[in-house]
């Protein structure tokens, strides 16, 4: 059986080769479109991040970027299409993306401070009264709006909502972005690193290049195969020509899950593969040579760490 990667990961050690006392957890950023997420991740991790397509709106935790802070790293997820789901299809991805915040060490709540509390921060609030996460209210854009302004806006917030914290910040002019950074990092629990910092990067693209699989083989498989497969990627290589090799594996649980995956003569799998191909060229912008690998590994169901990493909430009972 193949152990997953991520897991490998050893605690982080100090330069001069002292071991060092690490963190680790996820933060969910929560916030209407337009809030400048986008930007705060940017500003967090300190260089420009891979995009991440929007285009993806089945997954229920994007990783959007990992930062290091005192030891400790802190995992930026985002829960797209959260917000005033109008189709039914809607409602229930927001239904699922929601557990990605429920499943969060911190839940960041971004408030895009000249919209104010419009409709869709109402509808967010509505929905963190469940959440019982800590709370940080991240007031973001304050560079154009007036002091008075802001401070009532902080108030109206807090009496809605219990925030351990409330940062004001410009996540474009990077005001008030190391202070909460600080306090992000020690929020996390203490741990040894989810990803390697050798492949801290690529990240993002390679736990979205899982969905992507994951999503094809719901979208072929979905009645023979409910929830009782996970993909995740091995190795990601960029070749000098640009073009990226990617190989992935596909765990089930049975063996005879196994060969609906693969399909007659391997057809099935085939068709998955292109299909997850085409995106993900589409979002890597090169071309993309995709391996598709398929091992059955069992009670896999049974193992909180595949929930975390898919972003999804252990089901206790
Ligand atoms: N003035 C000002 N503008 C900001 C700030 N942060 C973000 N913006 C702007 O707000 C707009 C939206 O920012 P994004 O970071 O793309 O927002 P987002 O929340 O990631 O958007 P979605 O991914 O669509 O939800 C962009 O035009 C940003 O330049 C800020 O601190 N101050």
């Amino acid at each position: 059986m193949k152990d997953d990667v991520v897991n490998d990961a050893e605690p982080g050690h100090e330069s001069e080769g002292t071991p060092a006392e690490t963190r680790c957890g996820f933060v969910a950023l929560i916030g209407a479109p337009n809030v400048g997420k986008s930007t705060l991740v940017n500003a967090l991790v300190g260089s420009k991040v891979t995009i991440v397509s929007r285009k993806v709106q089945t997954t229920r935790a994007l990783i959007r970027g990992i930062v290091i802070e005192n030891h400790a790293q802190i995992i930026l997820v985002d829960t797209p299409g959260i917000f005033l789901p109008k189709r039914r299809l809607d409602r229930a991805m927001v239904k699922t993306a929601w557990s990605g915040a429920h499943d969060a060490d911190v839940v960041c709540v971004l408030l895009d401070a000249k919209a104010g509390i419009n409709e869709e921060a109402e509808a967010i609030f509505a929905q963190l009264a469940s959440v019982n996460h800590p709370k940080i209210l991240v007031i973001n854009k304050v560079d154009i709006v007036s002091k008075e302004k802001l401070l009532k806006l902080a108030q109206m917030a807090n009496e809605r909502l219990k925030f351990e914290e409330t940062f004001m910040i410009s996540a474009m002019t990077g005001d008030g972005v190391d202070d909460l950074r600080r306090r992000l990092a020690a929020d996390v629990p203490a741990g040894p690193y989810h990803y390697p910092e050798d492949q801290m990067s690529d990240a993002p693209m390679r736990h979205l290049a899982a969905e992507i699989t994951r999503e094809k083989i719901f979208r072929q498989l979905h009645q023979e195969l409910p929830y009782q497969s996970t993909v995740e990627t091995d190795s990601w290589t960029e070749r000098k020509d640009k073009s990226v090799r990617i190989e992935q594996t596909i765990f089930v649980e049975r063996d005879s899950q196994r060969k609906i995956v693969l399909g007659k003569g391997g057809a099935t799998i085939k068709s998955i593969g292109a299909d997850a191909r085409r995106e993900i060229t589409e979002i890597v912008g090169h071309p993309v040579h995709l391996f598709l690998f398929v091992k059955v590994r069992e009670n896999w169901g049974d193992d909180p760490n595949r929930y975390r990493e898919m972003g999804l909430e252990f089901p206790h009972d």
